[in-house]
């Protein structure tokens, strides 16, 4: 990717407002354009007739919220405490067929990383913590922060998280990684001249050690408008029960975990009615939320061909990159490295998912087993 002129002036995708109609709900007229924004950053916004975003245009808001995020599967045991297979056991078994475990095909891997340098990119929730209700408390173990700071020992590793930047850091507390907050939006990543020379997205800044960092937030002209966007959410979910806006500063999360199925089609509407003001804001599903964000050409899988090349390890065929993520906006991360041919996507999920992931993990306790069997295999390999 050329990224001087592709980090410059990502290209706008589409934003147009949502139709009410496809949430069942009252009609809505076409919302009028947003806030100027400067060139470079903005280019034109193609807008459908249709007025439906990309990702509802094929299935309403309310099915994808429903299948965001599956139930956990229940292992059931047999009466003489043998495990009981399943229908559900069965199609994860023929779904493995074409994700095959990343644990059992660790050789394969590891064979075709002979002499080659593996990069690590990691997404946050349910790949190093697990999913729990409260967004606030998703801890990673002990074990698991000491995993990931054995693997980041040995190959340069970055978790690239929908969370705030921050926030995220302040999960995981390790000084070893690089970190991208906010779908990509947000990158801290080494000094390298190549990447620094984007005055408007791209600045030089200090990490909470003083090491020199080149920030680049592509999104930066949202802030403002992400902000009270957050706001405006805050106050109109206040009466759903169980509802939790997240600001994650250059998108917004509206949580629906713990709200009563029966209102989910309230949290679409508030999130709707907000969006339909602001058309160069866009909505993604992930796991249980709703997320609003910028309507950029930038993601996950561009937030890796970033820190490749700011690691000066992109274009280099000796180079490795692995992908471990959950979430649908890891897709974008997978699809790269899949497209490119270049690396490895592990999608980590323990029910059945079409995925641009080549393997799969069954929960964060396997990415934690994955990770170890890399840091032993680099050692064995030094001797
Ligand atoms: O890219 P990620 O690091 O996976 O972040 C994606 C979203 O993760 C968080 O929400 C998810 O995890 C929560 C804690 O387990 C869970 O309660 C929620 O239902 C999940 O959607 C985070 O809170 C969001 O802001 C991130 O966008």
């Amino acid at each position: 990717m050329d990224l001087k002129s592709n980090h410059t002036a990502p290209v706008l995708t589409d934003s147009p407002p949502i139709s009410k109609s496809r949430l069942g709900v009252h009609s809505l007229p076409y919302s009028p354009p947003g806030p100027a924004f400067s060139p470079g950053l903005i280019l034109t916004i193609p807008r459908k007739k249709t007025g439906i975003l990309d990702d509802v245009r094929s299935c309403s808001w309310l099915d994808a919220m429903k299948s965001s995020s599956p139930p956990h599967r229940k292992i059931t045991k047999g009466v003489n405490n043998e495990f009981a297979t399943s229908d559900a056991d069965v199609a994860y078994r023929s779904w493995m067929v074409k994700y095959p475990s990343a644990l059992k095909s660790f050789e394969q891997i590891t064979n075709f990383a002979k002499g080659k340098r593996i990069a690590l990119f990691m997404d946050y929730d349910g790949t190093l913590s697990p999913i729990v209700d409260n967004p606030d408390c998703a801890f990673m173990t002990e074990a698991m922060r000491a995993a990931v700071k054995k693997v980041a020992k040995y190959f340069p590793t970055a978790i690239i998280s929908g969370r705030s930047r921050d926030k995220v850091y302040e999960f995981v507390g390790l000084t070893e990684l690089y970190y991208a907050g906010s779908h990509g939006m947000d990158i801290m990543g080494p000094v390298t001249q190549s990447i620094s020379d984007d005055p408007i997205n791209c600045f030089r800044s200090t990490d909470k050690q003083g090491k020199d960092v080149n920030l680049f937030q592509p999104a930066a002209e949202f802030l403002p408008m992400i902000d009270k966007v957050y706001r405006s959410l805050v106050e109109s979910t206040k009466g759903i029960a169980g509802a939790k806006v997240e600001n994650n500063k250059f998108c917004v999360s509206v949580h629906y975990r713990n709200v009563d199925e029966k209102s989910w089609d309230v949290v679409a509407q508030c999130v709707h009615d907000i969006l339909k003001d602001y058309p160069r804001l866009r909505l993604t599903h992930g796991r249980k939320v709703l997320e609003v964000r910028p309507v950029i050409n930038w993601d996950k899988g561009k937030a890796v061909t970033f820190l490749l090349e700011s690691l000066g390890l992109n274009d280099c065929d000796d180079v490795l990159p692995i992908y471990v993520g959950d979430d649908r906006t890891d897709e974008d991360a997978f699809k790269v490295l899949r497209e490119g041919n270049r690396g490895y996507g592990i999608l980590v999920s323990s029910v059945p998912k079409e995925s641009n992931a080549k393997y799969s993990l069954r929960e964060p306790a396997e990415v934690m087993e994955f990770l170890k069997s890399l840091v032993s295999w680099k050692k064995s390999s030094a001797l």
